[in-house]
């Protein structure tokens, strides 16, 4: 990275910047926000953007702290979130002396609200979190003070020219995104925006359009990178999950991936079976002809994914999974399996394309659909504009001030030891197996044309490989889930880390291993719901795990409708989201979903800048500042 101190080299530009740097040193830590497991429920997600988990009404009471009662306050904070439909409402509603009279309160008051959410900032940073075209005028209303009577006139004269002009409904729009901005400072993503809900796409625009984002990678993310890469497996998975999900126009209509060739398949071979019908969320009932096609579709990636699995277990003997190789233990009648010296009984079993003396051979029409997705992944230049926003903002893990984030586990054996991965005899494991797996990903992502290769094989390891940092699990039973009655074969057995992470020493080793501070610093997780009654906070409060369910269908499992833990200035805290309804139903009836603040951890102190990632940055350049103001006043 260029040197930021390289443009100051004089000693009237020198000492500028030394004051302005120790300025920033001083103020207080911006808040950082972390959020997992969205699973594409963009509403649910927009809202909490948008309301900054609780935050921006918090900022509202405390700055007009006795003067708008409950209804005006509830009004404004809608106004602060959704600006462009509480504008539309308003045109409806207001007109004449009354419209003018909004006008001028609300910019009045949206201006109180910025200078008081920005006290945290320095003015560049302001100035950057401003829309560019209302940046001056912004400024300008900012920094004057309405209540010194010969700045008075200036100040309503500019209001009444941004109302004149047709110009204040933009101004409103874009200061209220400013207010967001700068009401939470970083947003992490500690995993899986994809899969399961209807609009992951929604999700990550809205994180290209917002910045200061950053994302650990969950293993249904991978999915579509690997999609975005070319693995065929990592295709097939995720088509049989938008099946599943009843969420298939998302490639069709959103990424342009044509499914007609593997639907003229799966007409051809399979018919209705209850195991393989979509899940359809209460209320968004399909007609009996959709659902039969989709039931189909379903069917037909299903197999050929268990087919694809396979050569990739058979050629990779170092991943460990050939237990996972299951079409070849179907009895010649496809009735039954044989599963560890236990016969079973196959229901729903749909294996027309699956030749019992050679399970694994895809037919040539399953060939041609899946070479034909491969090409539509690979080229589909919606996908790779979100992916490529996924890989150059996401990582493995992060540590970020005092916290490593992983979306879910570090793979350890009973006595907590890191386990991990043999490759042409090097054992990776720990933060080794992460690098490892991170660096495989970029080049696999790199060379979407490369399909069989060990990296592209890997992406595919993420997703469900046994010592996988963002599976978590030994097995993924899916084909057991559809076609297996008995629950012991459905035991998916989750990495020992999932019980040591309640021990406080063992969260402390890891953030040793990991390069942190085992005394003051945290790690965050997501992946596993918390169930309905159980801690997000483990470990004496040194392990957070925030998948609290913004994923619908998961929300009988948590009982709520997520998590955002909070890391600011006086410390963190989690906020619990009830599970949200609809965005036509939030502006209805201006109902935030409920949320409840806890305090987990406060400071003695108010932390600085000084005490963060960016302090330390910024001392290296004090540092390299003042050296060189002492050679040029030397001179
Ligand atoms: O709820 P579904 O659709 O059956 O999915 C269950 C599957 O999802 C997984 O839990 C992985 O997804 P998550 O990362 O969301 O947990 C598998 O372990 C499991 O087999
Ligand atoms: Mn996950």
């Amino acid at each position: 990275m260029a040197d930021p101190t390289a443009k100051f080299q004089t000693i009237p530009a020198i000492t500028t910047e030394l004051i302005n740097l120790n300025a920033i040193m001083h103020l207080p830590k911006p808040t950082e926000a972390f959020m997992s497991d969205i699973h594409g429920e963009y509403d649910a997600f927009q809202h909490v953007l948008r309301n900054g988990s609780g935050n921006v009404k918090q900022k509202i009471r405390d700055c007009f702290a006795g003067e708008l009662n409950e209804a005006t306050l509830q009004r404004f904070a809608f106004l602060v979130y959704y600006p462009e439909e509480r504008l539309a409402y308003l045109h409806q509603h207001e007109t004449g002396d009354e419209l003018q009279q909004w006008y001028l309160d609300n910019v009045q008051r949206l201006v109180r609200l910025l200078a008081f959410t920005a006290t945290k900032y320095s003015r560049s940073k302001v100035r950057k979190a401003m829309a560019p075209n209302f940046a001056y005028i912004t400024e300008e209303l900012l920094y004057n003070d309405d209540r010194t009577a010969d700045k008075q006139a200036y100040y309503w004269a500019i209001i009444q020219h941004l109302i004149g002009l047709r110009q204040v409904d933009a101004w409103i729009a874009a200061t209220c995104d400013t207010i967001q901005r700068l009401t939470v400072d970083r947003i992490h993503i500690v995993g899986d925006i994809y899969d399961r809900g209807p609009a992951p796409d929604k999700v990550v625009e809205a994180l290209m359009a917002r910045g200061g984002v950053d994302i650990q990678w969950g293993n249904h993310d991978i999915l579509w990178l690997g999609g975005a890469a070319g693995s065929a497996l990592c295709i097939a998975n995720l088509v049989r999950i938008s099946a599943r999900y009843n969420n298939l126009d998302i490639l069709e209509d959103t990424y342009g991936i044509n499914l007609r060739h593997l639907a003229q398949l799966a007409a051809r071979y399979y018919g209705d079976n209850p195991a393989f019908r979509p899940k359809v969320a209460t209320g968004d009932e399909l007609a009996a002809d959709e659902a039969l096609d989709i039931t189909r579709i379903h069917q037909a990636i299903a197999i050929i994914q268990f087919k694809l699995e396979g050569p990739v277990i058979k050629r990779r003997p170092e991943f460990g999974m050939a237990h996972r190789l299951l079409l070849d233990k179907l009895d010649a009648a496809q009735t039954h399996i044989t599963l560890n010296g236990h016969t079973y009984p196959i229901h729903d079993g749909c294996f027309a394309t699956v030749d019992p003396t050679d399970p694994y051979a895809l037919n040539d029409e399953e060939q041609a659909v899946i070479s034909q997705l491969v090409t539509a992944f690979t080229h589909s230049e919606r996908l790779h504009r979100h992916m490529d926003f996924l890989v150059s903002h996401g990582s493995m893990y992060r540590r970020y001030n005092h916290n490593l984030l992983i979306h879910g586990c570090v793979p350890v054996d009973t006595a907590g030891e890191f386990v991990g991965l043999t490759l042409q005899g090097k054992t990776y494991r720990g933060p080794a197996l992460f690098d490892l797996l991170e660096e495989n990903l970029r080049t696999a992502y790199a060379h979407p044309e490369q399909r069989a290769d060990l990296a592209t094989d890997l992406l595919w390891y993420l997703w469900t490989g046994p010592n996988s940092p963002l599976f978590g699990k030994h097995d993924m039973t899916t084909f057991e889930r559809y076609f297996i009655d008995a629950p012991e074969t459905h035991d998916e057995h989750p990495n020992p880390y999932y019980q040591l992470r309640h021990s406080a020493d063992f969260v402390r080793q890891l953030l040793t291993a990991f390069g942190m501070d085992p005394a003051t610093d945290h790690v965050i997780n997501g992946h596993t719901p918390v169930k309905k009654g159980k801690s997000p906070i483990l470990a004496d409060g040194k392990m957070f795990v925030i998948d609290g369910g913004f994923s619908r269908p998961y929300q009988a499992t948590t009982g709520i409708g997520g998590y955002t833990l909070l890391d600011n200035s006086n410390g963190m805290q989690l906020v619990t989201h009830q599970p949200f309804t609809s965005k036509a139903d939030a502006l209805a009836h201006l109902t935030d979903i409920v949320s409840t603040k806890r305090v987990v951890e406060t400071e003695a102190k108010r932390r600085t800048v000084a005490e963060t990632d960016v302090g330390r940055q910024l001392a290296g350049q004090i540092a390299t500042l003042e050296k060189r103001l002492a050679r040029l006043q030397g001179e």
